[in-house]
């Protein structure tokens, strides 16, 4: 039997270049409970640019003036990938759009509007031509700013496919330079997809002078699949989220469309210029930063996308890494080293591997002060890998809220059998230190009652979850918080070897981005 397997026995072909078009930070965003402030959006930014992809979708500037600024902040400091704001048919979200993207060494704008007869009758309330018409209206507009423009025909996979080719003609004639097809509702299934792009690119007599582009949901978990099946049917564009972050079940994940390319270069004409190593890093980043932790079986990101338990693996493993490993867990940023840092290591050592992990100090205090928080953890923990280093830095940087109003100063706690446990707290509040004590269910929820009494916020705890981020009972904790208060939601994290310092610390952190207004906060939607 003969198997073509690997893209080591692939002949080399001049390739299409597929565009990455990453919207973590707009539709991943618009997963209810994954908000990000701007220096957060910046965060991301940075690492999505050293992963390499084509364009940030950073925001949808016209639904508030946080999302401007987040724009118009990833706009300035981006400058190897196109930064692109999203904006409808109107006016109003056209003009911020440009606005926003205007300090972009290259901008884009990405206009849309419904062209299913569900969403046309019922939420629109427009007539098919009004539809058109509109299209053409916003892409004139958006070109007034910017020579790059997308349209997408929103819910083009429940779309009529006549109406989707007049509309699609009008606005390429109009000034398009990429034709988004989205699967808004994740209704299809690859072989229908894949045939609608071929239907598109044959009839539309204009299609060569725009690039076709898939935008999937995951709802029927089809996401990649349905992505893959446009990109072999003549899409050279994917839309896509780290982690498959997004509306509802998500968006197609990025890192699976992209290994999917790389690792089966024999079944796809197309490559991407994707730095793959930084891959791990960008899916902690937004795992971190947004506390929706990553299932261990996650395809190429998960803990346990690259290990192996049971001894047959093992065994062929390690007589042969092929046997059982289609893809190098070096290639996507898994770092094999066991032991990278502990006690003994110096600042040099610590500032390098920090570096390869993406983490820049901006200042010498940033580093010293990260330092001694480091020095401080290889007393505690004799073993100190990348992901402690990465909670550590995030626990103080990407956290730290601009106008802190609360800080945890100390904790103490007690659990007993047959006893209450209590929790005694004391927090540093806008200037002053106060302590309170407390009883719960549990130390957490005596913490957390405790912190309360003297916050006297008026929220209530739409999600807690831990995880660990490294092996070991001194492991490292990290803590995810999710508060609501008057419609507002906001996520918290913490990090530390001690569970319930941790916990305090994701509270505390949640509080902070209750109390300073600048933090945009989803509204309570669906939850
Ligand atoms: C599939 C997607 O992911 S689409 C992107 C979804 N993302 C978001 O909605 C996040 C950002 N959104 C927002 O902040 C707000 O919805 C805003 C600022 C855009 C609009 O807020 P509001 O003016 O209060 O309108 P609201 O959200 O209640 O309703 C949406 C309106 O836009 C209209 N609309 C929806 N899509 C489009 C479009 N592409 N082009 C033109 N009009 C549109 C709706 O018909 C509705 O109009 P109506 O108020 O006349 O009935
Ligand atoms: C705005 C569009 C592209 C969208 O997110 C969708 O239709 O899912
Ligand atoms: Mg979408």
């Amino acid at each position: 039997m003969l198997f073509r397997a690997t893209n080591l026995t692939c002949e080399k072909t001049m390739k299409d270049h597929l565009v990455i078009f990453d919207t973590t930070l707009r539709d991943g965003e618009q997963s209810p409970g994954a908000s990000m402030t701007k220096e957060e959006k910046i965060r991301i930014a940075k690492q999505l640019e050293k992963l390499r992809v084509d364009v940030i979708e950073a925001g949808f500037p016209a639904a508030s003036i946080g999302d401007f600024e987040s724009v118009q902040a990833v706009a300035s400091v981006i400058k190897d990938s196109t930064v692109c704001g999203l904006a409808r048919a109107v006016e109003n979200d056209i003009r911020r759009a440009g606005e926003a993207i205007k300090p972009a060494n290259s901008g884009r704008i990405h206009t849309f509007i419904a062209t299913s007869p569900i969403h046309m009758e019922k939420k629109l309330r427009m007539s098919p031509d009004e539809v058109v018409e509109r299209a053409v209206w916003a892409v004139k507009m958006a070109r007034q700013y910017t020579d790059n423009v997308e349209f997408s025909p929103e819910d083009a996979g429940r779309s009529d496919a006549d109406f989707l080719c007049r509309v699609i003609e009008a606005v390429i004639a109009a000034g398009a330079t990429t034709i988004n097809i989205p699967d808004t509702v994740g209704y299809n299934v690859p072989e229908q997809f894949g045939a609608l792009f071929k239907d598109l690119l044959t009839r539309v007599p204009n299609s060569d002078k725009a690039i076709f582009s898939a935008h999937c949901h995951n709802d029927l978990g089809l996401a990649v699949a349905n992505s893959l099946a446009a990109v072999q049917n003549g899409a050279r564009q994917v839309e896509c989220t780290i982690n498959g972050l997004g509306e509802r079940a998500g968006n197609t994940a990025l890192e699976e469309v992209v290994m999917a390319i790389k690792t089966r270069q024999d079944v796809f004409s197309v490559d991407t210029r994707i730095n793959t190593q930084e891959i791990v890093p960008a899916s902690r980043l937004v795992a971190n930063i947004t506390g929706f932790a990553v299932q261990p079986n996650k395809a190429i990101v998960g803990a346990n996308a690259f290990a192996h338990e049971s001894g047959i693996h093992q065994d062929g493993v390690l007589k042969h890494r092929e046997t059982y490993e289609i893809m190098r867990a070096q290639d996507v940023g898994w770092n094999d080293n066991k032991m990278v840092l502990g006690k003994h290591s110096g600042r040099n050592a610590f500032k390098t591997r920090l570096l390869e992990l993406g983490v820049e100090f901006e200042t010498e205090q940033e580093l010293n002060d990260a330092f001694v928080r480091f020095k401080e953890l290889a007393d505690r923990k004799h073993e100190i890998y990348d992901e402690d280093l990465q909670s550590l830095v995030t626990d103080n940087n990407i956290m730290r809220v601009e106008n802190e109003s609360y800080r945890l100063v100390a904790l103490k706690v007690a659990s007993e059998t047959g006893e209450s446990p209590s929790a005694e707290v004391t927090l540093w509040i806008e200037g002053q230190e106060q302590t309170a004590k407390a009883q719960g269910g549990g130390v957490v929820d005596a913490t957390f009652k405790a912190i309360e009494s003297m916050v006297k916020s008026g929220s209530s705890l739409l999600l807690y979850a831990v995880s660990n981020v490294t092996n070991g009972t001194d492991a490292l904790g990290e803590t995810a918080v999710r508060l609501e208060k008057a419609g507002r939601i906001v996520n918290g994290q913490g990090a530390d070897t001690d569970i319930v310092t941790a916990s305090a610390k994701a509270y505390v952190n949640a509080l902070n981005k209750l109390k300073d207004s600048s933090v945009k906060a989803h509204p309570q939607v669906g939850l």
